[in-house]
């Protein structure tokens, strides 16, 4: 059978969880590239305790480290599981896949938000890209142990083509199926759009307001009125959707609230990322409807206050790493 090579960029939560599920195929190679976990998991490989799948340890084909120089190998897939928190977060990265990415490597974007893929697509105009929204709830509690403990849909990772380029419409969609189809929790989507417009909803009330009042989203319903902002929250981020031109129910922000309380509680990676006194994931999610209200001259004021506020706890960090934030456009 023929040999399958994926290269995870960002060996944290999602990034671990996706690499011990590829890897647990016959067919794959599955290496990583880390940053600052880079020497536990070099030493270790990657511990994972999930719900769904079971204890596990993953020990990558070979561990890269982030800056250090890239190996001349051919990757099939490369899978983007870094957050995007600066514009130096983007052109690193596109840096990166401009030595790693061959005609027939596909880009696979695991992140949350809207648009990740815009910058990709730029880059390489002709290489299959697809989008993977992640419904699973994991953390990385420290470097080289990961924990998932719940998730938000049946099927774990959702994979879509993100565009249709004229040629080889059939090479994506081969490309999709199989990844799709090397683990039972992974699916093939064909609506990513739409989806990936439904996951920003939920993000960008649940993740923004879990990490502004520093807790989980159990805890959260202990504070009705903090519930009652997550759903305008919400209700905002749909409007800036249909007026966009996307079919999203008018139930969806009543149904991300009954989600969140059907689930066992939920650190969003958001709040993960305050707690630990990590920059925030702004851009994509939160930063993305802003912009696209400002654009379409919608009024959005919940999420432009959050918005706010989000930016403003990330501005001491980002000078501290001596990295712009993203610009608002
Ligand atoms: N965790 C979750 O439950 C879910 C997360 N997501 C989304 O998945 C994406 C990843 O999130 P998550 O896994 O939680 O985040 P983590 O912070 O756990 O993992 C991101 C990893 O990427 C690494 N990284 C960042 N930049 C680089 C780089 N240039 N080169 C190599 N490695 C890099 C980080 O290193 P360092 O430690 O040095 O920063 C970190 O290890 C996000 O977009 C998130 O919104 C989606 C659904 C659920
Ligand atoms: C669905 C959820 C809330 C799961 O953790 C998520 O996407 C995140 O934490 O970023």
């Amino acid at each position: 059978m023929e040999r399958v090579e994926v290269l995870i960029y960002g060996a944290g939560a999602i990034g671990s969880i996706l690499g011990w599920r590829l890897a647990q195929h016959e067919t794959t190679r599955v290496s990583v590239l880390c940053r600052s976990n880079h020497d536990d998991v070099k030493q270790n490989g990657i511990f994972i305790q999930s719900i769904l799948w079971g204890d596990g340890h993953f020990i990558p084909d070979e561990v890269l480290r982030a800056g250090a120089a890239l190996p001349n190998r051919d990757f099939d897939y490369i899978i983007l599981a870094n957050k995007i928190k600066t514009e130096e977060d983007v052109a690193v990265m596109i840096r990166d896949l401009k030595s790693l990415v061959r005609d027939s490597t596909t880009i696979v974007s695991a992140q949350n938000g809207m648009d990740n893929e815009v910058p990709l697509r730029e880059a390489f105009p002709e290489n299959t890209i697809l989008s993977s929204i992640c419904n699973l709830v994991c953390t990385q509690t420290q470097p080289g142990l990961v924990e998932q403990v719940a998730t938000i849909k049946t099927h774990a990772f959702h994979l879509g083509v993100y565009d249709h380029r004229e040629v080889a419409v059939s090479a994506h969609l081969l490309r999709r199926d199989r990844l799709a189809s090397m683990d039972p929790h992974f699916v093939v989507i064909h609506n990513v759009h739409e989806e990936r417009w439904q996951k920003l909803i939920f993000n960008s009330s649940w993740n923004s307001m879990t990490a502004l009042a520093g807790l989980d989203t159990h805890e959260l319903f202990c504070h009705p009125m903090l519930v009652h902002i997550v759903r305008q929250l919400a209700i905002e981020a749909r409007s800036v959707g249909v007026a966009s031109g996307v079919k999203l129910p008018v139930t969806l922000p009543d149904k991300i609230i009954e989600i969140a309380k059907g689930s066992g509680p939920i650190v969003t990676s958001t709040l993960s990322d305050a707690r630990n006194g990590r920059m925030l994931e702004v851009k994509p999610i939160t930063g993305y409807l802003v912009n696209q209200a400002a654009r379409l001259g919608i009024s959005i004021p919940w999420m432009s206050a959050v918005y706010d506020r989000l930016r403003q706890i990330n501005r001491p960090l980002a000078d501290e790493s001596h990295e712009p934030q993203c610009a608002a456009e």
